[in-house]
C-alpha cells in the first residue's frame, strides 16, 4: 500500500548537496553545533598561519603543513554539512514537486445570490464557499457541504486510487490541490492562504520547521561538553611541553583537538534524525515532529478508533428489522422518518434502502421540523415532527435509554435482533417514535484486510493494541476478534477515549491513538504519538502529529521501528565516534612527545612514520570516516526484533569495539600512503 517515492538520490540531488554544504560554512549556522564551530574556528586560525606561519610566534613547521592541516579541516566541515544537506535533498525535492501542485488555480467563489464568481484561489478565505466540478482542482482545503464525488488525491498521497468524499460524517474533508475526478461538490473553504494542509505538508518535508528533539538536545550538549573538556585538555598540554622543552606548534595542536572531540557524531547527528523523519515520509507518513517518530520507537500501546479506522468505514444500511407486533413497512418507514434530515453517510444509506424498499416521504411532511443531528455525545440522531412526535434512531442502549425515560416499554425480541447483527460484527440502530421502540436498522462495515497480522507483529514487539469504539460491546467484541486486538472498549464517548490514553499514561506508558473522526481529535491530542488517518476530518488531522496518507492504522508499525531505527543509529554512531577518539589519541600523543620522553615509545604501538605524519594521518582518517558513515546515518542501523538489553550489549560490541579497532588500521593505512608518496 506504501508508495516509496524517489527511493534513490538523483544527481541533482547531490549536485544540490554539495553546493549547500559550502553555504552551511556560515558561521551563524555553524554554530547551532558547537562542535563543528570547533572545527571551524581551527580552520580559520589554520588558515592564517597557512598565509602568515610566523602571526602567533616563531615557527618550525613549514607553510605546507600548515595549509595541509586547514584543508583536511575545511574538508572535514565539507563532509559534515554534505550529510546534512544530503539528508535534506529529497524532501526539498519532494517540497519542489508539491509546491508545483499548489501553483494558482481559479475558483468558482458561490456568492449570496447564488451566483457564481470567478476568483484565484490565493483569494479564498475560511468560510468562503465553491463549487469545483468534474476534472477541477480543488482550490483550498474544506469541508463537502453538497454533493458527492470521487476525489483524486494522487498530488499528495502519490496513491492514483481516487476516493470516495461526501457531505456530513467522517468523509467530507477535501484537501486543497487534489482533484474531482467525478460528479461535482460544493465546499465551504476551512483555511485561510498559506495555513492549507499543502502548506504544512510542503514545510514538512522540506525540514522548514524542524526543531531538535529532547534527545538530540540531550545529545549536542553532552558532546558540547566533551569538547570542552577536550579544549582544556589541550590548552593544559601547552605548559606541560614548554615544561619538556618540547615545541607545540598551534596547527597541532588543532590537528589534536580536532581529532579527540566528537567530529564523527557531531557532523552526523542532525544528518541521523533528517533522514529517520525523511524514512517516515518515504512511507507516505506525515510526521509533525521528529520527537513524535522518536516517541514511536518506544510506543507501549496502542489505541485505535474502529469505524472508518479497523473498517473500512462506509457503514451503509442493509436490512431493517422490526421487533414483534411491527410491521416491515411500518420500520422502514419510521427508519427513513429518522433519517431524512441526517446528513450522515448512515443516515443516507438508510433513505436510500427505504426508498429502494418502496418508501418515500413527501418533503412537505416534513416541512418545518426540527432536526435532531447526530452527535457522538448522544448516539442518537432524529426529527421532531410538527405533530409532536419524536423520532429518533440512534445506539439502542441510548435509544432504550431514551423511551424508558418517557416510559416506553422494550420489547422482548430487541436483545435477540440486536445481537444477531452485532455478532454478525454490524451496527445495529434502535429505532424509535416517542417511546416505542419499532425495530432495529442494520448497518454493515467491512473489517481492512491484513490487520490480523500486523496486529500480531505489535503483539510480539510488546505493544498492546485496544480498539476504543462507540459502537456497543457485542459488536466491538466480534470486530475486535476478526481484527486481532488484544483489548477493546464499547460505547466509548469522546471523554472516554481520552480517559482510557491517560491510563495508560499514568501507568508510565507512551501511548499511540489512531483515529479519524472529529469525535477522536482531543484523544489525538491528548496520545504521546497521534496518527490521523487521511481519510478523516480536518479537525482529526489537525490534532494528530502524524498523517497517514494511506489511511493505514497499521503503519504506525512501520513508524514504530523507524524510530527505533533513529535511536538505535544515533546511539551506535556515538559509541563508534567516541571509540574512534581513543585509537587516534594512541596515534598522536605518543608521536608528539616521543623525542621528549622515550619512555613514551610503550605506548607508540602504531610505529608510524613520522610525528607529522602521524598527525595528518589521524586527521584524515577523522575527516573522511564522515562520509564513509553517511550510509549508516542516512539508511538507520538495521533494526531486529529483539530485547532491549541484547540489542544495547551487541551494538556497544560492534561499534565500541569496532570504533578502537577501524582508526588503528585506517590511520595506519594512511600513514603508509602518506610515507609511500614521500608526502611526509
Ligand atoms: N447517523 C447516526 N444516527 C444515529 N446514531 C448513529 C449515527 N451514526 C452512528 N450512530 C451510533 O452512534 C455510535 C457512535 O458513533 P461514532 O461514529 O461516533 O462512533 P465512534 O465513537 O467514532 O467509534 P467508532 O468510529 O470506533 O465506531 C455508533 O456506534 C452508532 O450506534
Ligand atoms: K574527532
Ligand atoms: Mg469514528
Amino acid at each position: 500500500m506504501a508508495v516509496e517515492r524517489k527511493k534513490t538520490l538523483s544527481k541533482e540531488i547531490v549536485n544540490q548537496a554539495i553546493v549547500d554544504s559550502f553555504k552551511k560554512l556560515n558561521p551563524a549556522v555553524m554554530i547551532k553545533n558547537p562542535v563543528m564551530f570547533v572545527v571551524e574556528v581551527g580552520t580559520v586560525i589554520t588558515l592564517l598561519l597557512s598565509l602568515a606561519p610566523d602571526l602567533f610566534g616563531s615557527t618550525e613547521v613549514g607553510r605546507a603543513y600548515n595549509i595541509a592541516v586547514f584543508l583536511i579541516l575545511l574538508f572535514t566541515l565539507l563532509f559534515a554539512n554534505f550529510a546534512e544537506a544530503l539528508a535534506e535533498g529529497r524532501g526539498k525535492a519532494q517540497a519542489d514537486s508539491l509546491r508545483k501542485t499548489k501553483s494558482d488555480t481559479k475558483a468558482r467563489l458561490v456568492q449570496k445570490d447564488g451566483s457564481y464568481k470567478e476568483v484565484s484561489s490565493t483569494t479564498l478565505r475560511k468560510g468562503d464557499v465553491v463549487r469545483i466540478e468534474i476534472g477541477e482542482i480543488i482550490p483550498s482545503d474544506g469541508e463537502i457541504i453538497e454533493g458527492l464525488a470521487s476525489i483524486d488525491e494522487s498530488a499528495i498521497t502519490g496513491e492514483s486510487a481516487p476516493v470516495i468524499k461526501e457531505a456530513g460524517g467522517d468523509f467530507s474533508s477535501v484537501t486543497g490541490g487534489t482533484r474531482v475526478a467525478s460528479d461535482y461538490i460544493v465546499v465551504k473553504v476551512t483555511t485561510d492562504p498559506g495555513e492549507s494542509f499543502l502548506d504544512r505538508m510542503i514545510a514538512l518535508v522540506e525540514g522548514a520547521k524542524r526543531q531538535k528533539t529532547p534527545n538530540e538536545i540531550a545529545l549536542t550538549t553532552l558532546l558540547a561538553v566533551l569538547t570542552l573538556i577536550f579544549l582544556i585538555v589541550i590548552m593544559t598540554m601547552v605548559p606541560m611541553a614548554q615544561y619538556l622543552n618540547v615545541k607545540l606548534e598551534i596547527s597541532t595542536l588543532i590537528a589534536l583537538l580536532v581529532c579527540l572531540i566528537p567530529t564523527t557524531i557531531g557532523g552526523l547527528l542532525s544528518a541521523i534524525g533528517i533522514a529517520g523523519m525523511d524514512r517516515v515520509t518515504q512511507f507516505n507518513v506525515l510526521a509533525m515532529s521528529g520527537k513524535a517518530v522518536e516517541a514511536a520507537g518506544d510506543i507501549d500501546t496502542m489505541i485505535l478508533d474502529k469505524t472508518g479506522t479497523i473498517t473500512f468505514g462506509n457503514r451503509m444500511a442493509s436490512e431493517f428489522v422490526p421487533v414483534n407486533g411491527v410491521t416491515a413497512k411500518d420500520v422502514t418507514f419510521a427508519s427513513l422518518q429518522a433519517s431524512v434530515k441526517d446528513e450522515t453517510p448512515e443516515g443516507r444509506s438508510i433513505v436510500e434502502l427505504a426508498n429502494k424498499l418502496g418508501e418515500s416521504w413527501q418533503t412537505s411532511a416534513y416541512e418545518g421540523a426540527e432536526v435532531v443531528e447526530f452527535t457522538a455525545e448522544t448516539r442518537m440522531s432524529g426529527l421532531n415532527l410538527v405533530g409532536g412526535s419524536k423520532v429518533r434512531k440512534g445506539a439502542v442502549d441510548a435509544i432504550k435509554k431514551y423511551v424508558t425515560a418517557l416510559g416506553g416499554k422494550i420489547p422482548n425480541d430487541l436483545e435477540t435482533i440486536t445481537n444477531r447483527i452485532a455478532k454478525a460484527g454490524g451496527t445495529p440502530l434502535a429505532v424509535a417514535i416517542n417511546e416505542r421502540i419499532y425495530g432495529v436498522i442494520y448497518l454493515k462495515d467491512t473489517v481492512k484486510p491484513g490487520l490480523k497480522e500486523r496486529f500480531a507483529e505489535l503483539r510480539a514487539m510488546g505493544i498492546k493494541t485496544v480498539m476504543c469504539t462507540g459502537d456497543n460491546p457485542l459488536t466491538a467484541a466480534t470486530i475486535a476478534l476478526e481484527a486481532g486486538v488484544d483489548e477493546f472498549i464499547a460505547e466509548a464517548k469522546p471523554e472516554d477515549k481520552i480517559a482510557a490514553i491517560k491510563k495508560e499514561q499514568q501507568e508510565g506508558k507512551l501511548v499511540a491513538m489512531t483515529g479519524d473522526g472529529t469525535n477522536d481529535a482531543p484523544a489525538l491530542a491528548q496520545a504521546d504519538v497521534g496518527l490521523a488517518m487521511n481519510s478523516g476530518t480536518m479537525a482529526a488531522k489537525e490534532a494528530a502529529n502524524m498523517i497517514d496518507l494511506d489511511s493505514d492504522p497499521t503503519k504506525l508499525l512501520s513508524v514504530i521501528s523507524i524510530g527505533k531505527q533513529l535511536l538505535i543509529t544515533r546511539g551506535a554512531l556515538t559509541t563508534f565516534s567516541i571509540a574512534n577518539d581513543i585509537a587516534k589519541y594512541f596515534a598522536i600523543i605518543p608521536a608528539m612527545f616521543i623525542l621528549a620522553m622515550p619512555q613514551l615509545q610503550a605506548l607508540n604501538i602504531m610505529n608510524l612514520a613520522s610525528p607529522e605524519s602521524a598527525i595528518l594521518s589521524a586527521l584524515i582518517f577523522n575527516a573522511i570516516i564522515i562520509p564513509l558513515l553517511i550510509p549508516i546515518a542516512m539508511k538507520g542501523v538495521k533494526y531486529r526484533a529483539m530485547s532491549a538489553d541484547r540489542l544495547l550489549s551487541r551494538n556497544v560490541l560492534l561499534y565500541g569495539i569496532g570504533g578502537v579497532v577501524v582508526p588503528f588500521i585506517g590511520i595506519k593505512i594512511i600513514d603508509m600512503v602518506l610515507h609511500g608518496l614521500n608526502i611526509v
